[in-house]
């Protein structure tokens, strides 16, 4: 027998196996039979493992970076996985108060361990990533403590990080107002200095002055970093942060002057109604001078303003490392929804049986590749930029630390950028999972809705999405503007050879000519700088430029997210310029990357031909070429989904259970529902019996 005849035997006897084990279950509901007969400790996807042309083990160290960043992720995740502390199965059915108790109760609960088993900050990391559950500690720590490191002085450093570190306080970053989000300049509270009393007087003068949106204010933060308009002498020096309490550290209550809540419920069930997101308003409430975050510009005794030589866009420089975290959060959540519909598509079969056999593998079919191995391959293309763009932010750090401030505005540019681009990637990829695993996507039990709608906030929060692609926009138009007499460097630095990126069209003959690295990335540096340069020129046409700005914002915005794309693929590309050991495991991530960059080519081929780059051929090659990729991806596909080392605890899942044993846990799942707990629904004889049992008079009827 070839090994194709013994596959196909595999297969159909793993398919026996599971019509079995429903079987079992099946019985099990009506005859009381023992339902741990199903076939547990089957893996149901062990062909497909074996399919595999890399290894995995390598693989899996690819995508973490390193040998003991895999090791420690592993860890983490391991030790969360087998905490009964942290199951999180029955969140999405919990009311909003038990919600916030069991959050509550978990964050103590993983704090303790941080503290019992001495964990490191990057273990306490993993840890809080892996219970999987927004709560306070994420501002806490993600926020709270980076806004003090970031602008803070040396002195209020030492007074205060202390104590977060410890947590003998909590605090949250409180910057968006109920009437101003986006545009910080605009905010309302103020912070009036007395010199009388050496304070600052905090006040919401305003109901649209109410900040609205800080999660952890809601109930658990003690502290905040409040962002308020600086008054001194009368007059208005520009948005800063202040260290405010807003409870008592004895019995929570809120500090006299201080109203402060809950905004209520969010999107979906569970999800990020585990956060207390809050309002909080101040009625003249004093605080020490020393707690305004004194780095950026100083407030001294006498109510003189001094400037330090820190630009003042550093108030915005928590933004920036969190926007560069986000990068990273999106390839964790967009792989997470790409093993589950990868896993459920190599499971689930419909149509094609012949003879009897087994029907096709919806993962077989060519719509579903083209649907989801582009997103598998994103998956990996935002794994890599996020790690460059943690080496980014590491080094601007760094200057900054020496009063370099050089790369700053590239910073900004690009985490506003990333952030936009992959956030937004990443909430439409979720959902197309969802669709890609049909009705059973839809489950609550699938994983798949509590995912997406704990995710989809990222588009709108740390900059809505298109506020901060024109942010990029300001960027790239000022580099056109000065190509006259100023080298663009890094992301940019492309834009140097503008000149030949618009006159040189693309060289492609054949399907196989788009395998070439220099080929992909000629093609989004041309796209990407014909799109800015015209852009440049539609301005230059008007004599107001902040009136032409406004005017062609949408133009801007498509320029932005072109200059992103070529980060990304360029990033990828460059990724593979490096040593990655492990059999077939360069091989493989080249095909994705290719998968990655002929998708992005193919979806934007309307960029492509209008800026005259590509023929319409060209563009037919590369979807030619996009179509054998996905052939090639196939084999690969589960063990790269593996590779991402994700326990089934942090998946949350059915569906994309390891083992793939997916019918007989989805039926079981549905009777351990708390409506399947009685066979006669509540309600019913007040208000279905009567209905049944009616008598009705008029004939029409
Ligand atoms: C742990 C994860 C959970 C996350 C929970 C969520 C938390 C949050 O959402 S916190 C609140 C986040 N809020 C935002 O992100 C607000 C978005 N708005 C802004 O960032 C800014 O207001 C703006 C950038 C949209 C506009 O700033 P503005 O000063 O009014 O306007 P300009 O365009 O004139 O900029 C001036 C100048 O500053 C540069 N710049 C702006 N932002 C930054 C930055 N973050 N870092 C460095 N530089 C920045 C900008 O490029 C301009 O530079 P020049 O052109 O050289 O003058
Ligand atoms: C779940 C969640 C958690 C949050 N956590 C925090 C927190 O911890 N701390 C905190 O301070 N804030 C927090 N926020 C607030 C968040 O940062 C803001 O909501 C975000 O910055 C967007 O601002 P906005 O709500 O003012 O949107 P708006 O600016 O009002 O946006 C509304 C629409 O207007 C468009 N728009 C706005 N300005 C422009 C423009 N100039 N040009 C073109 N279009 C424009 C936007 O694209 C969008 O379509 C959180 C928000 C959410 C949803």
């Amino acid at each position: 027998m070839g090994l194709s005849g013994i596959s196909l035997l595999t297969t159909t006897y793993s398919l026996i196996l599971q019509h079995q084990s429903l079987l079992l279950c099946l019985r099990a509901k009506g005859f009381g039979l023992d339902l741990k007969k199903d076939m547990e400790g089957v893996d149901y996807l062990s062909d497909e493992r074996k399919k595999a042309q890399f290894d995995v083990e390598a693989m899996k160290i690819a995508w973490a970076g390193s040998l003991e960043a895999f090791q420690l992720s592993d860890r983490m995740a391991k030790l969360v996985a087998n905490d009964p502390a942290f199951e999180k199965f029955t969140r999405p059915m919990l009311g909003r108060k038990e919600l916030i108790k069991n959050t509550l109760r978990k964050a103590a609960h993983g704090w303790k361990l941080i503290v019992d088993l001495r964990l490191t900050e990057e273990e306490a990391k993993w840890l809080r990533l892996y219970i999987d559950e927004p709560a306070y500690t994420d501002l806490h720590w993600g926020m709270f403590i980076p806004a003090i490191e970031g602008q803070g002085t040396e002195e209020q450093k030492k007074k205060w990080l202390p104590l977060a570190k410890k947590m003998q306080i909590i605090g949250c970053y409180a910057q968006t107002e109920l009437g101003h989000g986006s545009n910080v300049q605009g905010l309302e509270t103020t912070a009036t200095f007395d010199p009388q009393t050496d304070e600052f007087i905090m006040h919401s003068p305003t109901l649209t002055s109410s900040k609205w949106w800080p999660g952890g204010l809601g109930k658990a933060s003690t502290h905040a970093v409040v962002y308020a308009r600086l008054i001194v002498g009368g007059e208005f020096h520009g948005v800063h942060g202040f260290i405010v309490q807003l409870r008592s550290l004895d019995d929570h209550s809120p500090l006299p002057g201080v109203t402060v809540g809950d905004i209520g419920m969010k999107f979906g069930n569970g999800a990020y109604n585990t956060m207390d997101n809050g309002v909080l308003r101040f009625d003249h409430v004093r605080i020490p001078r020393d707690q305004m975050l004194m780095r950026v510009s100083q407030v001294t005794r006498e109510g003189k303003i001094m400037q330090s030589d820190v630009p003042r866009q550093l108030i915005y420089g928590t933004m920036v490392y969190v926007r560069q975290t986000i990068v990273a959060d999106a390839s964790k959540a967009l792989s997470r929804a790409v093993c589950i519909a990868t896993r459920y598509s190599a499971i689930r079969r419909q149509f094609g049986s012949r003879n009897g056999g087994p029907e096709t593998q919806v993962i077989d079919y060519k719509t579903q590749q083209s649907r989801l191995f582009p997103l598998l391959a994103s998956a990996y293309a935002f794994r890599f930029v996020g790690e460059w763009l943690k080496w980014l932010y590491t080094d601007v750090k760094e200057r900054l630390a020496a009063n370099d401030f050089s790369t700053l505005p590239e910073a900004h540019a690009c985490t506003a950028g990333l952030k936009s681009l992959t956030t937004s990637f990443t909430a439409d990829g979720i959902e197309e999972c969802r669709k890609l695993c049909g009705g059973h996507g839809y489950l609550v039990s699938s994983g798949l809705p509590e995912l997406f709608a704990v995710y989809i906030p990222a588009c709108t929060y740390e900059g809505d999405n298109v506020v901060l692609l024109l942010q990029v926009a300001r960027f790239l138009v000022k580099t056109v503007s000065e190509l006259g007499y100023k080298k663009p460097v890094g992301t940019t630095a492309y834009m140097g050879r503008v000149a030949s990126l618009m006159q040189n069209n693309c060289a492609v003959q054949t399907a196989e000519g788009w395998l070439n690295p220099g080929a992909v990335v000629e093609a989004f540096e041309s796209r990407a700088a014909r799109m800015a340069v015209r852009c440049g020129q539609q301005l230059a046409k008007y004599e107001n430029p902040e009136e032409g700005f406004a005017e062609l914002s949408a133009d801007l915005v498509e320029a932005s997210i072109a200059h992103c794309q070529l980060i990304v693929v360029s990033k990828f590309i460059e990724k593979l310029q490096q040593d990655i050991p492990g059999k077939g495991v360069k091989q493989t991530l080249e095909v994705l990357c290719y998968v990655y960059a002929l998708f992005l080519l193919h979806k934007h081929q309307g960029d492509f031909l209008a800026t005259g780059y590509l023929t319409p051929k060209q563009a037919s090659l590369a979807n030619d070429q996009l179509r054998t990729l996905y052939s090639k991806v196939r084999p690969n596909a589960i063990t790269l989904v593996d590779s991402f080392n994700y326990t089934d605890h942090y998946l949350g899942s059915i569906l994309g259970r390891y083992d793939g044993n997916v019918y007989p846990k989805l039926y079981e799942a549905a009777w351990k529902d708390p409506l399947n707990d009685s066979d006669v629904v509540d309600g019913f004889y007040e208000y279905v019996q009567p209905i049944l049992k009616q008598k009705l008079r008029t004939a029409k009827l």
